[in-house]
Formats: structure tokens, C-alpha cells, sequence
């Protein structure tokens, strides 16, 4: 087992100068506690910036050998690193376009090639740490490009990637010019982690449509590798604040602050200075509900800490502006002597008088109007060890997926949420601890442990899947052993399906015929073996395409046989067929070709198959479930099997398979060597079918029956090559 190095932009410290000397905290933040568990064990490691500029060599020495102690190392970046990779691509190109805000994404070639650049800076700091075997968990949006990088380096690596934005919808994503390395960047990973399943799967279909990969289940096949894409919440320390709000610190700052503050019900809300954290939007309600009820005026206040964050970039300082207009107009408007509406923080606040703060409060306020997750609602909750108090949450926080039992509202409405204060400010007291007890109960299970858990769980499952696929390779050695006991073999047989196996997928089906190379190929097998080509095309086409060679054909799934081999060189029919099931199940798809530009439908003599290669990407899809889900009673009724295939649904008798004909061409033979080759799901029944001692190849790395697999049709070709 190798060690585990966890990277990330920023590492979890904070960096100072005293009397000139570097100075650094290490972070109490919610990954840094989770991951504490990880990094500090044996010789793990979290590599990252460490925040500021550096630019002395000897200042850089001493943090490298300060952070060292620690088990961290640092990634210096340079000015221009920080302006166009920092503050530039990542904060005013990705932070944008994730979080929506696509009026503020800014579009510059100079941005995106620090990107790239500083990727390549933190891979090279890795590798001049990792070990081929280790386990490289990388972090965030600043680094999408860089598990792909390291791919590239440790083929062999345990590669984990977190997403703790927001990833937005393929409408989105499709805006920047950089999506396609971002997203191949991405799938370096074998496990890519989201907060929620809407993140999760926007990704997905983003891989598909840009990509071209496919998934079942969260599971994707890039190349050879298969890559795991899921959802995990990710938790905070439960523990710590609920033992905190309890303790005596919290408790003198409490009763320190209350009276200072006097008989008022509170709100909260704390936040990074951010324009996705809608804290303009939640001033303007509040303002509202003093308009709307002044009976409130003296009666209540909201505490609104701004940590200051990014203050660099230009949208950050413009939004610092509108804050501190906004609560300037609002106590001006509505202060008294004794009582001011809103008591305004920038800055940030030590744990204990955090904790003091969420323990006091009645009402947390939490209204981003985007949040990848959002861990203020959940420290909240977890402060709140007497039960009472209420917490409003805008459903665009990834949080909210979990906490139904929050007030939730749309942060856009500005009506929604004065009135959620309204009824926040009124809630019973039984409701209000029925709902907070339930949110406890949730924040405290799925905490930050378990996620670190849950997710490096997950990962090993991944590489186990992995090495399955692996095993099954069809190696150099495999490929030997096989030919030797070929060319020894007196009877040999080789059972090869069609498309996908011995020629590529074609956007149209009739431009998949076979090319010289192949008919060569397959004549000169058929010097030396019996050839059956197993098919789920029509016997026509096949009897044209392989018109001269002399191979036996299977067409139609097992419907028709023509025995080459025997001197036959006409079509006998397995068996008989009763086809008066079609013209029904022909009316419903054809229904669905109407609706769906693009759709077919092809009909072979024993099945019906609806195609949907040729429709706009998602709805063909859609439009095939509609379809399987109006054809499956019919299809009971006739005693028929409804088949999902690639871009197709079939419609078939059950009795009917590449299986069945198989075994029927062997019987009574006694083959001394046996080798099917297919790519989908008919070909199973193949695999089924063989013998023991028979070689079964899926091309592809899909899950099968078969005993090895194979990367694509061209090694399928060299494979054949060599037997000849
Ligand atoms: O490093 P900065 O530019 O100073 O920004 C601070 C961090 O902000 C972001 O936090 C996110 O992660 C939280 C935990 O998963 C999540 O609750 C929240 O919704 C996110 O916005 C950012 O993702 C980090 O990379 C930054 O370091
Ligand atoms: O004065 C403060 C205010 C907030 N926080 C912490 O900042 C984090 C904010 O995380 P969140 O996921 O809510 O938003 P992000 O800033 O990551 O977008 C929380 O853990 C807070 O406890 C802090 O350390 N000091
Ligand atoms: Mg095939």
C-alpha cells in the first residue's frame, strides 16, 4: 500500500508575517479536520499554496521546512500565477460559469494558459513526491486538468478527484472554449466525487455530449479505465460544535454578547464575501420585513459576518461596495439609540465566538443563490444543543438536499424569504425542535468523518472493479498461448460476430461493410478453421457482403444459417417463425419515429428494432424509455423479450438467440478448439453457450460471461491477424 497525498489550492493554513518571519495557523476548517485523520497518518502528505506570495528563496526555505513538520509542502506560486491562474481563470472564468453567473465569466486566453501552467507547476510537485502506487486525492476547481496529468505520469496511481462547486449543466459548460481538456482533465480520475446528484449528474451528461463516454450508473468507460462518478454531502465535525456551543468558552461569550444586545430575537449570517452567497438579496429582505411589520423595529437584529475573500478581483470589491451601501441605508434608515438593525462584521471570527454566535442565534439565515454545499447551515444545526431555533436555507445550496426540514426557499424571491423570516420569527416551539432534531439527527450520521470514509470506500471498490477488468485482459501471453493451441488444433471453430467486433459502430448501419482487409483476413481464417460470422443483421445484407468468402453466416440472431462449409449456399431457417405479433408493436413504434426526428425503425424477420443513433443526444434516449415503457405489456401479451441495445431497442422472440445457434452448429462436431468473439449483450448468449475450454472475448469492458476482453475491433483484427 502506498501513502496518500491529498492536494488541494490552498493548503489549510493561514499564512503571517511576524517581526518579518513567516508565521502560519494551521486551519480548523471542515476538510482540513476530515482529512487530519488522512494526511497526518504514516508519510501521507497535503500538498497546496500556501496563500500568499513568497518571493524570497530563503522566506520560501523556511516555510517549505516549517510546513515540512507539519506533513504538508508547499506549492509557491508567482505573481502572474496568482493574478490569471488564481485570481483570473479560476475565480473570474470557472468560479463564475459554476455557479451561473455566466454574465461574469471572463473569456482570456492569458487566463487559461496560467491555468494549464500552474496544473503542470502542482503535477511536477507531486511527482517529485509520489510513488507509482501511491493515492493522489485532488481537490477542486483549480485543479481539473491535473488528475489527467498525473494519469499521464503514474499510469498506475490511485487517482480520487472532489468537486466542492457547484458542476452546472451542459448548457453551461458548453460556453467555454477549454471544455473538452477541462472535462478530459477531470477523467484522469478513477472516482469523481460531487456534493449532490444534480452535480453529478450535469457531469455525466457533459462527459457523454462532449466526451462522447456513455455511463450505467455512474460508471464510465474511458479507454481501458473505467471511472466512477457519484454524490457525496459532504459533512462537517459534529462533535465539535455541539461540544463546543455546551462548553463554558461559548457559554461567558454568550451571555456576554446577549447583553450586550439586549432582549432581541436574532439572525444570522455568516459568508465568504461572495457574490454567489446572494448577501445583498438577504439585506434587501430583511430591510423589507422592517418595512412590512414595524412592530419588529427594536425587536430584532441581524448579525452579518462578511469573511473577507478575494477582495482582489473587481467583482468582489464592487459587491463590498453594495454591502456596505446596503447596511449603511438600512441602520440609517431605521436606528435608535438603543437598538441598531444590523451589526456588520468584515471579518473573520475565532471558533469559540462562532460557535457563541450560532448558539445564539434564533434564526440562521443562509440564502446563497448558489452554493456548491454550504457548511454555515450545518454548523448551526449542530450549535443548536437546545433545540430551538430555526433555519432558513435557499434551495440552491447543495445542502438543502439534505436538510428538507429547513424553512427552504428561492433566494430570488425576495417575498419568499421576508415572509420565511416572518415565519421563522413565529414559529411554535414544538416545530421548531421536531425540525431541528431531525436535521441533528441527519448533519451528525453523515458527518465529516463518514464522508471521508464513504468516499475512500468508494474508491477502493473502484480499483477493485478495475483490476477485474484487468485480470481479464486479452495480454501478449494470453494472445501466444492462444495461437499455439490453434495452429496445434485439428478442428478449430471460431464463432465472430459482426459490427462492433470485426468492423467499427457506423453512424449509419449500412456504411459498416466489410473492407478488403477483412474479407482477406476472414478467407485467409477460413483456409484453417470453420468461420461461423454470428450476426444480428439481416440475412440479406450478409449474404451480399460476404459473397465469395467461405464462412459459414448466422444472420438475424440465430434465425437463419447458412452452412458455407457444407456446400449449402442457401438460407434454411432455424425454425419457424410466427411473426403476426408485428404489425401491432409496428404501429407504437412508428408512432414514436413521428415524434422523434432522426428515430428508424428496421425490421429483421424475426424482430422489430427501433433506432435512435441519429437523434439529438438525451432525447433519443428519453423517447427509447417512453417507448419500452408503452411496448411492455404488449410485448408480454405476444410472449416476446424487449431488448435495450446500443442506441436501440429491440423487440424480439425470447427463443431466438446467437446461443441457441451456436449450439445447434456445434452439435454432433467435436471441436478441439473453440474462439467467439463479440461486443454486446447478444453476444452473452454466445458466451453462455460455449464449452468450457472454449475462448470467449468481449470486445469492450463491459461486465461479461465471457473470459477475456478486448480493447476494440482493431485488436480484434491484429488478434485474428496473428492466427493466420
Ligand atoms: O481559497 P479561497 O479562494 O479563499 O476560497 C475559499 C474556498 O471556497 C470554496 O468553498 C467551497 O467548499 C465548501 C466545502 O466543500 C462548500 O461548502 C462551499 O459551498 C464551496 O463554495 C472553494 O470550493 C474552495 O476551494 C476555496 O478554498
Ligand atoms: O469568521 C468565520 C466565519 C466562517 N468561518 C467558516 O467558513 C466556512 C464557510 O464554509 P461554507 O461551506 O459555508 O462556504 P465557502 O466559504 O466554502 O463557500 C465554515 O466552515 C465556517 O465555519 C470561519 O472559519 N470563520
Ligand atoms: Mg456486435
Amino acid at each position: 500500500m502506498g501513502k496518500t497525498i491529498i492536494v488541494s489550492n490552498r493548503l489549510p493554513i493561514s499564512l503571517d508575517y511576524k517581526d518579518g518571519k513567516p508565521d502560519f495557523k494551521t486551519s480548523a476548517g471542515g476538510l482540513a479536520t476530515g482529512l487530519g485523520s488522512i494526511f497526518k497518518e504514516a508519510n501521507n502528505i497535503w500538498i497546496g499554496w500556501p496563500g500568499n506570495y513568497v518571493e524570497d528563496p530563503e522566506v520560501r526555505a523556511e516555510i517549505y521546512l516549517e510546513l515540512h513538520e507539519h506533513k504538508m509542502s508547499p506549492v509557491f506560486l508567482t505573481q502572474a500565477d496568482i493574478e490569471d491562474f488564481y485570481e483570473g481563470f479560476s475565480n473570474e472564468t470557472l468560479w463564475p460559469a459554476f455557479h451561473y453567473f455566466t454574465q461574469h465569466i471572463i473569456y482570456e486566453k492569458r487566463f487559461w494558459e496560467a491555468y494549464v501552467r500552474v496544473n503542470v507547476k502542482f503535477c511536477e510537485a507531486i511527482l517529485k513526491k509520489a510513488d507509482p502506487d501511491d493515492t493522489i486525492w485532488v481537490h477542486d476547481y483549480q485543479l481539473l486538468l491535473l488528475p489527467q496529468m498525473l494519469r499521464e505520469k503514474l499510469p498506475n496511481a490511485t487517482i480520487a478527484f472532489f468537486q466542492h462547486i457547484p458542476f452546472p449543466s451542459y448548457e453551461i459548460i458548453r460556453m467555454l472554449p477549454w471544455r473538452k481538456a477541462i472535462l478530459e482533465g477531470m477523467c484522469g480520475a478513477d472516482l469523481i466525487g460531487f456534493h449532490t446528484y444534480d452535480d453529478m449528474r450535469h457531469f455525466l451528461s457533459s462527459a457523454g455530449r462532449i466526451l462522447g463516454l456513455s455511463n450505467e450508473s455512474g460508471y464510465m468507460q474511458a479507454d481501458s479505465r473505467l471511472i466512477n462518478v457519484d454524490a457525496f454531502p459532504m459533512g462537517i465535525d459534529y462533535e465539535k460544535f455541539e461540544s463546543a456551543a455546551n462548553s463554558t468558552k461559548t457559554q461567558n461569550y454568550v451571555t456576554k454578547f446577549k447583553k450586550l444586545l439586549g432582549d432581541q430575537k436574532l439572525l444570522l449570517s455568516i459568508d465568504r464575501l461572495d457574490y454567489s452567497k446572494g448577501i445583498p438579496q438577504r439585506l434587501r429582505a430583511f430591510d423589507e420585513l422592517l418595512k412590512t411589520y414595524p412592530h419588529y423595529h427594536n425587536k430584532v437584529s441581524l448579525i452579518m459576518i462578511v469573511v473577507p475573500s478575494r477582495d482582489t478581483v473587481k467583482k468582489y470589491k464592487e459587491l463590498k461596495e453594495e454591502i456596505d451601501t446596503l447596511v449603511g441605508r438600512i441602520n440609517s434608515a431605521y436606528s435608535t439609540l438603543n437598538w441598531v438593525p444590523v451589526h456588520y462584521f468584515y471579518r473573520a471570527f475565532p471558533f469559540a465566538e462562532l460557535s457563541a454566535f450560532y448558539h445564539m442565534s434564533d434564526i440562521a439565515l443562509v440564502t446563497p443563490l448558489r452554493d456548491g454545499m454550504n457548511l454555515v447551515c450545518k454548523e448551526f444545526v449542530a450549535s443548536k444543543t437546545d433545540k430551538m431555533g430555526v433555519l432558513i436555507l435557499s434551495e440552491m445550496a447543495g445542502a438543502s438536499k439534505e436538510l428538507q426540514d429547513a424553512v427552504l426557499v428561492n433566494p430570488n424571491d425576495l417575498d419568499a424569504v421576508t415572509t420565511a423570516i416572518y415565519e421563522a420569527l413565529n414559529m411554535d416551539e414544538e416545530i421548531q425542535s421536531a425540525r431541528m432534531t431531525a436535521m441533528q439527527e441527519t448533519i451528525k450520521r453523515y458527518d465529516i468523518f463518514q464522508w471521508v470514509k464513504v468516499f475512500m470506500d468508494r474508491l477502493k471498490i473502484v480499483k477493485e472493479k478495475q483490476a477485474e477488468f484487468q485480470s481479464k485482459e486479452m495480454d501478449e501471453e494470453t494472445i501466444a498461448e492462444m495461437e499455439s493451441y490453434f495452429q496445434k488444433a485439428k478442428k478449430p471453430v471460431l464463432f465472430l460476430d459482426y459490427d462492433g467486433t470485426l468492423s467499427e459502430f457506423k453512424n449509419k448501419p449500412e456504411d459498416a461493410f466489410p473492407d478488403e482487409h477483412l474479407l482477406t483476413l476472414l478467407a485467409g481464417l477460413a483456409k484453417k478453421s470453420r468461420v461461423v460470422l454470428i450476426s444480428g443483421r439481416d440475412r440479406k445484407t450478409l449474404e451480399e457482403w460476404f459473397e465469395g468468402v467461405q464462412v459459414d453466416i448466422i444472420a438475424e440472431h440465430g434465425v437463419w444459417v447458412m452452412e458455407k462449409s457444407k456446400g449449402k449456399n442457401e438460407w434454411t431457417a432455424f425454425t419457424e417463425v410466427d411473426n403476426s405479433w408485428k404489425e401491432d408493436i409496428r404501429q407504437v413504434m412508428d408512432y414514436y419515429v413521428q415524434r422523434t426526428p432522426g428515430a428508424f425503425i428496421e425490421e429483421k424477420h424475426h424482430s422489430l428494432v427501433w433506432h435512435y443513433r441519429k437523434v439529438e443526444s438525451g432525447l433519443g434516449d428519453l423517447r427509447m424509455r417512453e417507448l419500452f415503457s408503452h411496448v411492455k405489456y404488449m410485448a408480454r401479451g405476444h410472449n416476446l423479450q424487449v431488448l435495450e441495445g446500443n442506441m436501440v431497442l429491440e423487440i424480439k422472440r425470447p427463443d431466438i438467440n446467437k446461443g441457441r445457434a451456436a449450439t445447434s452448429l456445434m452439435k454432433g462436431q467435436k471441436y478441439d478448439f473453440i474462439l467467439a468473439i463479440g461486443d454486446d449483450w447478444t453476444d452473452e448468449d454466445t458466451f453462455k453457450a460455449m464449452p468450457d475450454n472454449a475462448y470467449t472475448i468481449r470486445v469492450g469492458y463491459n461486465y461479461t460471461k465471457a473470459n477475456y476482453n478486448i480493447k476494440s475491433p482493431k485488436n480484434v483484427r491484429l488478434l485474428l491477424q496473428k492466427l493466420i
